[in-house]
């Protein structure tokens, strides 16, 4: 009997019609980024205090200390290396488990920055950036998350004393998720209904002090704790997310963030002159960097699921000779190149998702909000999408894994635990599509009064063509022109939204038609969304790419990419009359043929992620391929083995088997 042997994967890199080191770079945006990505990832894969194999084995007490020494560590690393902000941020990412430090630098520092006054982050950034305070974001409620205007938490200014009252007026209004509240955070932001002359004045935030900066015991008026042990074995429970009650807890008033809103010494409220919705800014920053790493997750989990089936065999041999790899079976395939070409659009729009965060913010620094609805519907919509794409990814590779995936040495359970809370936090994903389908419905009624779209919404324009249009597609060669693709996913969102505005109107209001057809509008944003996915991974193709034979992989990945999604939505294709059923048969077969082209580069596309078996974490996903031996060293070191006559022998297995000793020779 032959056995899968670690040599597959030696096989497998020796078929690559590709420059893999180019492709590396592609990945990694530049040689700049893949440079500092490769060093700090090796930095952290060779330092043991940055174990993590035994992880999904702790206990939460012990979990949780043992994340508080791994961000000291990475505190002290950054520090003693002099790493950049760059630098240190990629370091804290191949730790690779959830932890305070995101939520101060990814949210409370960028809070400040983007709600302060200059005089208040001349104060406080400072102090944040030093880490002499460690702060936190707490928004969602236990009572209320997603409406964010439905917040109960009340900021009421005392003019006698110049100071918020910040109370939680019912058990609904305590603080309940933010991360790093529930045992490590001394700050803040707080979002809370600001109240001044008996009125209220919508949501803003606030610094609270939470805890002593000498002792860290909670201040007075603070009743705080961790919510409790989350999904998962390791995972999320690494963070301390957290719950608070104010006991009216008194703040100086210059601890309101007021770049948008000013409360004067009297209790005047002077609103500036910008949308209101600029405080909702820290979220629309976040929402822009979870697109970015929904690749690295997808990306990870196909890593992993691709080598492994390059390794894993079964069937396929006569006379018990060499079995087939199970990523030849075109089923194998089917299920798993449209993820790794996923991976590859995820990546390419997150950066082009950055570079719009930057547009926008160039923007709004010049008081132009103009581009404003859109960054918060592309960046809404696109964290919708690719986290809930990415989230079903993990859990299907998991399968397309057998058997092992399903142990914890496969790596994928944890990823899929730590990862799946995406779909939630920063916005639930049908909330948030719900925002792009207004914005959708809104650009198609400007339509009608003659206003000419723009920016991801330009195709729009092109109404009349996009209403009538009927895919010229008429042989499989025909789905790999730019322009057939294009135009199928044009047309199919164009008319979604279409036909959404046109139903909505037959409704006695715009709000009860929005609400009864909200179904419709989640398709129609979605469609919206994969013709953004689509059209930034063609124009990447359309680029000059360097490296002998990467353009041509990445060409394969885009049409399989697109094409998948045909095949997804062929109920919407055909009965929006975008393609015929003939068409989309065609869209098929070659898909299929793709799926033969990406088989001998598969191995390569994905050691183009340039992944370290540490952070891989995965006996599955080794780089060498020696998947079995692995398999059998984790399991000897699983607690369950440290005996080989369990604990519980004498009170439980022994006596059991001495009842039935009895009963036998009754
Ligand atoms: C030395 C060591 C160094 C180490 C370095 C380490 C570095 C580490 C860095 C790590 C960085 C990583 C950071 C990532 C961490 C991620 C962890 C996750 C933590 C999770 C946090 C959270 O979950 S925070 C809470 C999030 N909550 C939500 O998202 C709530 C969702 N709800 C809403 O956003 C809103 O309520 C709403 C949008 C759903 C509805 O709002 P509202 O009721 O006001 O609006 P309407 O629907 O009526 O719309 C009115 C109008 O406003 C427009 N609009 C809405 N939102 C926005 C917006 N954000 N921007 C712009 N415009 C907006 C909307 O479209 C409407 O417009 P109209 O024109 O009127 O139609
Ligand atoms: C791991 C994790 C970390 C978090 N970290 C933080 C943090 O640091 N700071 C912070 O402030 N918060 C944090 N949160 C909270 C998070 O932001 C909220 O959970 C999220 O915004 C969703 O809100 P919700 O829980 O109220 O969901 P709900 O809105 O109650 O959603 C429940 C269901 O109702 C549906 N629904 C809700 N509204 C509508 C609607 N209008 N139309 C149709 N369907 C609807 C949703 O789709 C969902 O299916 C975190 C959450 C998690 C899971």
């Amino acid at each position: 009997m032959v056995v899968a042997s670690v040599d597959n994967l030696a096989d497998e890199r020796s078929k690559a019609q590709f420059d893999v080191g180019a492709m590396k770079i592609v990945w990694a945006g530049s040689k700049h980024v893949f440079d500092v990505t490769d060093r700090m990832a090796r930095i952290v894969a060779s330092d043991p205090e940055f174990r993590k194999d035994n992880r999904t084995t702790l206990g939460r007490k012990e979990l949780f200390k043992n994340t508080l020494r791994k961000m000291a560590h990475v505190v002290k690393r950054a520090n003693e290396l002099r790493l950049t902000e760059e630098e240190a941020s990629k370091l804290r990412f191949f730790v690779d488990e959830p932890g305070y430090l995101d939520l101060h630098w990814g949210m409370f520092v960028p809070a400040i920055k983007g709600q302060g006054t200059e005089e208040q982050q001349e104060k406080w950034l400072p102090l944040a950036s030093r880490m002499e305070i460690i702060g936190c974001y707490a928004q969602t409620e236990l009572g209320h998350g997603s409406n964010v205007q439905g917040l109960e938490t009340t900021a009421t200014f005392d003019p006698k004393t110049d100071e918020f009252i910040i109370h939680s007026p019912s058990l609904t209004s305590y603080k309940w998720w933010p991360g790093g509240l529930g045992k490590v955070s001394t700050h803040v932001v707080v979002y809370a209904r600001l109240v001044s002359g008996g009125q209220e004045h919508g949501i803003y935030g606030f610094i609270v002090q939470l805890r002593s900066l000498d002792d860290h015991t909670p201040l007075p008026g603070i009743i705080i704790g961790d919510i409790g042990t989350k999904f998962g074995s390791g995972a999320y429970n690494t963070m301390d997310n957290g719950f608070v009650c104010f006991n009216r807890v008194r703040i100086p008033r210059n601890h309101m963030l007021m770049r948008f809103c000013q409360v004067t010494r009297e209790g005047n409220v002077c609103l500036s002159d910008v949308p209101k919705q600029m405080v909702y800014g820290t979220m629309v920053y976040v929402r822009q960097t979870i697109v970015s790493d929904a690749s690295w997750a997808l990306s990870r989990a196909v890593c992993i699921a691709v080598r492994y089936s390059a390794i894993r065999r079964q069937f396929g041999s006569q006379d018990r000779g060499i079995e087939t790899q199970v990523l030849d079976y075109k089923t194998q395939q089917s299920r798993l190149f449209p993820l790794l070409a996923s991976a590859y659009a995820f990546r390419f729009v997150g950066e082009w998702l950055k570079w719009l965060y930057a547009d926008v913010t160039e923007r709004l620094q010049a008081n132009d909000f103009s581009t404003l609805p859109e960054a918060h519907a592309c960046t809404a919509g696109l964290k919708s999408l690719t986290t809930s794409v990415t989230a079903d990814a993990i859990e299907e590779c998991r399968k397309l894994c057998g058997g092992h995936g399903y142990l914890c040495s496969s790596g994928l359970p944890e990823l899929f635990a730590v990862y799946v809370p995406a779909c939630t936090y920063e916005g639930d994903n049908v909330v948030l599509l719900l925002q792009v389908a207004r914005f959708l419905v809104k650009t198609v009624s400007r339509l009608a009064a003659g206003k000419k779209p723009v920016g991801t919404t330009t195709y729009m324009g092109n109404a009349e063509h996009l209403m009538q249009c009927k895919s010229s597609a008429s042989s499989p060669e025909d789905w790999l022109k730019p322009s057939v693709v294009l135009e199928a996913f044009e047309a199919r969102a164009f008319r979604l939204a279409v036909a959404c505005a046109r139903d909505i109107s037959k409704f006695s209001t715009p709000e009860a038609g929005f609400a009864e057809l909200s179904i419709d509008l989640v398709e129609a944003a979605i469609a919206h969304c994969e013709v953004i996915v689509v059209s930034r991974f063609i124009e990447k193709v359309q680029q000059d790419i360097p490296g002998d034979g990467v353009k041509e992989q990445l060409q394969i990945l885009c049409f399989i990419y697109a094409l998948h999604l045909i095949h997804k939505h062929s109920g919407e294709f055909l009965s929006t009359g975008c393609i015929t059923p003939e068409q989309a048969t065609l869209a098929n077969e070659q898909l299929r043929t793709l799926y033969g082209q990406v088989r001998p580069n598969a191995v390569s596309l994905v050691d183009a992620f340039n992944y370290t078996d540490h952070y891989l974490g995965s006996a599955l996903g080794r780089y060498d391929g020696n998947v079995y031996a692995t398999l059998y060293a984790q399991a000897l070191r699983d607690p369950l083995n440290d005996t080989v006559v369990p604990d519980g022998y004498e009170e439980f297995i022994r006596p059991v088997l001495k009842q039935t000793m009895r009963l036998s020779r009754l």
